[in-house]
């Protein structure tokens, strides 16, 4: 019945597409507004595509009788709810009701369907004594769980719907104000609880939230193919998925760069490294600077541009809106010497003259002495000269300009050798020290809109001259016609062209795009100069931040979140912790305890909810042995590697992709963050271990991304074929 519903339903959405397809010709007003509908219509038919896979996955039997179906999204058949929506409050007991808060639900029924069918159901009876006497877990639906954890991982996120447990859902449907920090170990849901929190957001603050946008920031372009899946699935739009290095519109950030440069750029003193650098081109004359004008020279030297530059400083403004300041200030000097020179009365002092009683020293007024300004201020070598001393800077330019002339070491690079991910939070704080001179661009879109008025009033007034009179002398027999019931103003506005892009598409290019909520994951691997950037796009502090510190690898990255947050909201935001484990099987925890037994502080491992039956395996050999091992593994492979083992195992394996969609990949631990495979084939530990200042954390990430098999590689000392030397 619920598919029959969605069939029409798809119907009528593609009907009315055609329909707006169809209509053509109108106002530009009508034609955006048409553009507008057709979006939305096409946004409901890729919605309705998208929960077609187990459109309907679970039923709530509540105590006074009738039966309430949850599912991906609400259908209703005039008043009657026929699925409820996952977000919707009613639908909340279906993930934390338990026999002891029942919520007044006697029966929770999980439904798994494979094309359009029902292959399965489970039910848990929400009674007391029923739970006692069987001693039930806090596991919510935990058959249809165990199922879902069972289930191959395919290189792209799934979404949780029919599954979230409740510590999970109590993440979700946490109130949007405020910061809230989700601490959580490896697996227990981290990534899959923030995108389903977005998709609860943009549900319940639907007006809110689709016209700011919400901003999901994560580690990697791999991570996030990774995860883009989930939210179409989740029947949302208006979220743009970003890295840090993505944030600055116009700049893609692909240059690499060495892990301590990085690291050092991301630091908080870095930002007084950029106000000094604003500052040193602020400058004044060294030395008297002589400028030939109307072949006389004129003068300028420190003493007059110091006053000046102070005065510019002191506006408080930035670098290039207090540019007007000082540019003023030079030229009333400048102004000042021809005035003298031009201006002066030459008798005004002599003795004998009768007639020189004429105001004072100068005949000049100051009109003329403004019109002199006027004057200098187009010469070429005046403009030269002020870009000299106080130029307009962009924050590339700047940049640049600062990397090239630096001589901190391992900063310095020449002009044009591109951008790299930890440039674009310091390309951000520049263009907030320089600030952007937009008047150029308000004079245009004032001219625009007056020239739209003057053509509305001209429509207007030969629409009002060509008025039709029933009878000349009866005024109540006058036809109105348009320019009766419009204004110029109302009539231009329509003229005008609306914007019809979506939130996260208008976002994507305006560096100062406020979101209604900013989501962070693997928010532990962030530097203090990123989170100066997120900050900015989210001045309302409405965040989630999903993140793990036994997991940070970044040099710079977090070792507390009291650290990270105190300079934006000192101690006001909400900590929650997930603690139980939904990916790594027990046995690979256990063999990862294990390992990390000795890691100082300790780790505090998530609980695992199933076992594999499979133990972790070891194997030394040389490269054919890996090779071996690949072509044995089951399902999505993944061999993690140390960074500096890259290459040679790259070349040894040759087959192995860095593509998600292939069954079998080579990656290093960080490209690994976040992601999840069938079998993991980890390549020496040990190195991992010692490459990085936090090699520890570096292998408790590689050691969880298993759902099933764990393979650990050491390459043998002796082998022909081996890789490098075991440490
Ligand atoms: N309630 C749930 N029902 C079904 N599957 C779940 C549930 N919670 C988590 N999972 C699955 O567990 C796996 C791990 O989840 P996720 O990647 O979100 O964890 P994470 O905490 O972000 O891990 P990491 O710290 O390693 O990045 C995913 O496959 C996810 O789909």
């Amino acid at each position: 019945m619920l598919y029959t519903r969605l069939d029409e339903m798809r119907e009528q959405a593609r009907d009315h597409l055609t329909g707006v397809w169809r209509s053509s010709g109108g106002t530009p007003q009508a034609r955006s507004q048409r553009d507008t509908t057709a979006r939305g219509y096409a946004d409901r038919l890729a919605r309705y595509d998208a929960v077609e896979p187990g459109l309907c996955f679970g039923r709530l039997d509540p105590r006074d009788g009738g039966a309430l179906h949850i599912g991906r999204i609400g259908i209703h058949d005039v008043d009657e709810p026929l699925l409820v929506d996952w977000r919707a409050p009613a639908a909340r007991p279906f993930y934390v009701a338990t026999a002891i808060t029942s919520y007044g639900i006697t029966r929770r029924r999980h439904i798994r369907t494979r094309d359009r069918t029902v292959i399965d159901l489970d039910d848990e009876v929400l009674d007391a004594d029923v739970a006692a006497a069987a001693g039930g877990g806090p596991l919510v639906g935990e058959a249809a769980l165990l199922a879902a954890l069972d289930a191959h991982r395919t290189g792209r996120m799934r979404d949780i719907v029919a599954t979230i447990q409740s510590e999970q859902d109590r993440v979700i449907r946490s109130a949007a104000g405020g910061v809230l920090v989700v601490q959580g170990g490896p697996g227990t849901g981290k990534t899959a609880v923030a995108l389903h929190r977005a998709a609860y957001l943009l549900y319940t603050h639907r007006e809110q939230l689709s016209s700011r946008g919400v901003l999901i920031v994560g580690p990697n372009p791999t991570f996030l193919r990774y995860i883009s899946q989930v939210l179409p699935s989740l029947a949302e739009t208006g979220v743009l998925l970003a890295t840090p290095g993505d944030l600055f519109p116009g700049v893609s950030a692909t240059t690499p760069e060495a892990p301590e440069t990085a690291e050092f750029k991301g630091r908080a003193e870095m930002v007084e490294f950029l106000i000094e650098g604003v500052a040193a081109r602020q400058r004044v004359p060294e030395s008297p600077i002589e400028i030939e004008v109307d072949r006389h020279p004129l003068r300028l030297d420190r003493y007059d541009c110091e006053p000046v530059r102070r005065r510019a400083r002191e506006s408080g403004l930035p670098h290039n809106l207090a540019r007007p300041i000082f540019v003023a200030g030079v030229l009333d000097v400048l102004a000042r010497q021809v005035a003298e020179r031009i201006g002066s009365d030459p008798f005004w002092d002599d003795p004998l003259g009768e007639n020189d009683a004429l105001a004072g020293p100068n005949v000049l007024d100051d009109a003329d002495v403004a019109d002199i300004r006027a004057d200098l201020a187009g010469l070429p070598a005046v403009r030269a000269l002020l870009d000299e001393l106080w130029p307009v800077l962009t924050p590339q330019r700047f940049l640049a300009d600062l990397w090239a002339t630096t001589d901190r070491a391992g900063l310095r690079r020449e002009r044009g050798s591109g951008w790299t991910a930890a440039d674009v939070p310091l390309l951000d704080e520049a263009a907030e020290l320089l600030g952007e001179d937009d008047s150029l661009r308000r004079a245009r879109e004032a001219r625009d809109r007056r020239r739209r008025l003057d053509y509305a009033q001209g429509v207007l007034d030969i629409s009002a001259g060509s008025k039709s009179y029933e009878a000349e002398d009866d005024f109540e027999a006058e036809i109105p016609n348009a320019a009766d019931v419009l204004e110029a103003a109302v009539l231009a506005d329509r003229y005008a062209d609306r914007d019809t892009r979506s939130a996260a598409e208008r976002a994507a290019v305006d560096r100062r795009w406020a979101f209604g909520h900013v989501i962070v994951d693997e928010a532990q691997e962030l530097s203090p100069m990123v989170w100066r950037m997120l900050m900015r796009r989210c001045p309302s502090r409405s965040m989630t931040i999903v993140g793990d510190l036994a997991q940070t690898g970044a040099r710079g990255g977090a070792d507390t979140w009291a650290a990270v947050l105190s300079p934006y909201v000192a101690d006001r935001w909400r900590l929650a912790a997930l603690t139980v484990s939904y990916r790594t099987p027990a046995e690979i925890m256990a063999y990862a305890g294990r390992l990390l037994a000795d890691a100082d502080p300790p780790i505090d491992l998530p609980h695992p909810v199933r076992s594999s039956g499979a133990e972790p395996r070891e194997v030394t050999g040389g490269a054919s042995d890996l090779v071996e091992l690949v072509a044995q593994a089951q399902g999505s492979v993944a061999v993690i590697v140390p960074a500096g083992r890259l290459a040679e195992v790259a070349a040894a394996l040759p087959d192995l992709a860095q593509d998600l969609d292939e069954p079998a990949v080579l990656l290093t631990v960080t490209q690994s963050k976040g992601l999840e495979f069938d079998s993991v084939i980890l390549v020496d530990p040990e190195l991992i271990r010692a490459e990085s200042a936090r090699g520890v954390n570096d292998l408790y990430v590689a050691l969880t991304r298993a759902t099933r098999h764990l393979t650990v590689f050491r390459s043998a000392p002796g082998a022909a074929d081996g890789f490098g030397e075991q440490l």
